[in-house]
């Protein structure tokens, strides 16, 4: 009987999907061994890649949307819904990213996330009840109000006017109106997957350490801490919700803390969703080698990246499974993933080269590596 492959890599960022790592390790396997067994389980982390991923795991559909941009203007988003009907999947980045906005125009004092609320809405209103939802990347420091907004929820300063979007009006925040809320809401459950585990305020908070990413300088830091704090203090007050301090809630300009105070929402590591919405485990059962890999190999890839939830998943199935790592880019303290499940990490680069003739020629480099492996293991 042929041996059997399970082909689980993220994408390589730039180069290629996931689903296109998994094509070309098989063409390399299968010149080596004819008659092994592929299969294709393309990967994420949560990050930039996720709604590809998921959707090609699971057969899922893409759907495109145009909703509007951090800036207020127009932006095409797109989003997925899982091979179960059911699922929707957003990365907030879609609607509301940073790469929307230029050196001239990113102001986090009116970016909003008003267009991520828009397709959580669309979601709804196709019948989605669950919704993954990807956060980070983000040019927004809104504490997630204008997703909210989007939502019906109304943020009114003290003679009743509606605020207008974006995190720089936030301190004139006096009443939290739900009267308007889609009354559907309540039946949507999210499970957000963040980027990061930084609290909404303070030294490790949203506008300080992100901040100056999306535009702001010392002093508009500051007013924006400033306007999140008070804003976690009404939320608390009128609300009952006391989101300042879960890890977390600072992601996405504190969209994180917006969703845990307006939906109903579980925040979990993105490549723990991944592994459960892929069926990683029971596809991994009877498999002999799992090849998985990232445009970027390192130490940090034991911090809940892609390839070390798939070393993890493996040996908890079984550990005589072997996990083969390849990367373009083979970086600091590699080695301590051997003792993360991690059998052997390969780097797929020929030799020296542009990088961009080496994006473009990532499939032939992954499929030459992983067919030099396979006729290891015949
Ligand atoms: O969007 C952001 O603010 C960063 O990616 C952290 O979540």
């Amino acid at each position: 009987m042929g041996k059997k492959f399970l082909l689980a890599p993220d994408s390589f960022k730039e180069s290629m999907t996931a689903k296109e790592v998994c094509e070309a390790m098989e063409i390399g396997i299968k010149r080596a061994i004819p008659d092994a067994e592929c299969i294709h389980v393309p990967m994420a982390d949560g990050g930039e890649g996720t709604v590809q991923s998921l959707i090609d795991a699971t057969e899922g559909i893409l759907i495109k949307k145009e909703v509007t941009g951090p800036l207020g203007t127009p932006v095409m988003a797109q989003y997925g819904i899982l091979g179960d009907g059911k699922t929707g999947v957003i990365e907030m980045a879609a609607a509301s990213g940073i790469h929307y906005v230029t050196k001239e125009t990113k102001n986090p004092f009116i970016t909003t996330t008003f267009g991520t609320g828009e397709l959580i809405r669309d979601c709804m209103e196709r019948g989605i009840t669950d919704i993954i939802l990807g956060i980070g990347g983000s040019a927004t420091n809104d504490g997630g109000t204008g997703m909210a907004a989007a939502l019906g929820y109304k943020f009114l300063d003290e003679d009743g006017n509606e605020l207008p979007l974006g995190g720089g009006y936030l301190g004139e925040l006096d009443k939290i109106d739900t009267s308007d809320v889609i009354p559907q809401l309540k039946h949507i459950n999210i499970l957000v997957a963040s980027d990061v585990t930084n609290p909404l305020c303070g030294e490790e908070g949203a506008s300080a350490v992100f901040g100056p990413q999306k535009g702001a300088t010392p002093e508009m830091v500051q007013i924006l801490d400033n306007n999140l704090r008070h804003y976690s203090k009404i939320v608390k007050e009128q609300l009952g919700i006391d989101m300042a301090d879960v890890p977390g809630a600072g992601a996405a300009g504190g969209l994180g803390a917006g969703l845990i105070a307006f939906t109903t929402s579980t925040m979990k590591k993105g490549i723990e969703i991944v592994i459960e919405y892929t069926n990683l485990k029971e596809k991994m059962q009877n498999v002999d080698y799992c090849f998985t890999g990232e445009g970027g190999i390192d130490f940090q890839t034991k911090f809940g990246k892609a390839p070390y939830g798939v070393s993890q998943a493996a040996k908890s199935v079984n550990s005589a499974i072997k996990v083969i790592a390849l990367a373009g880019y083979i970086g600091q303290d590699v080695e301590t993933l051997y003792e993360e499940g991690f059998d052997a990490i390969f780097g797929i680069v020929p030799g020296a080269a542009g990088i961009d003739a080496l994006l473009a020629q990532g499939k032939v480099n992954v499929a030459r590596t992983s067919e030099s492996i396979a006729r290891l293991l015949k």
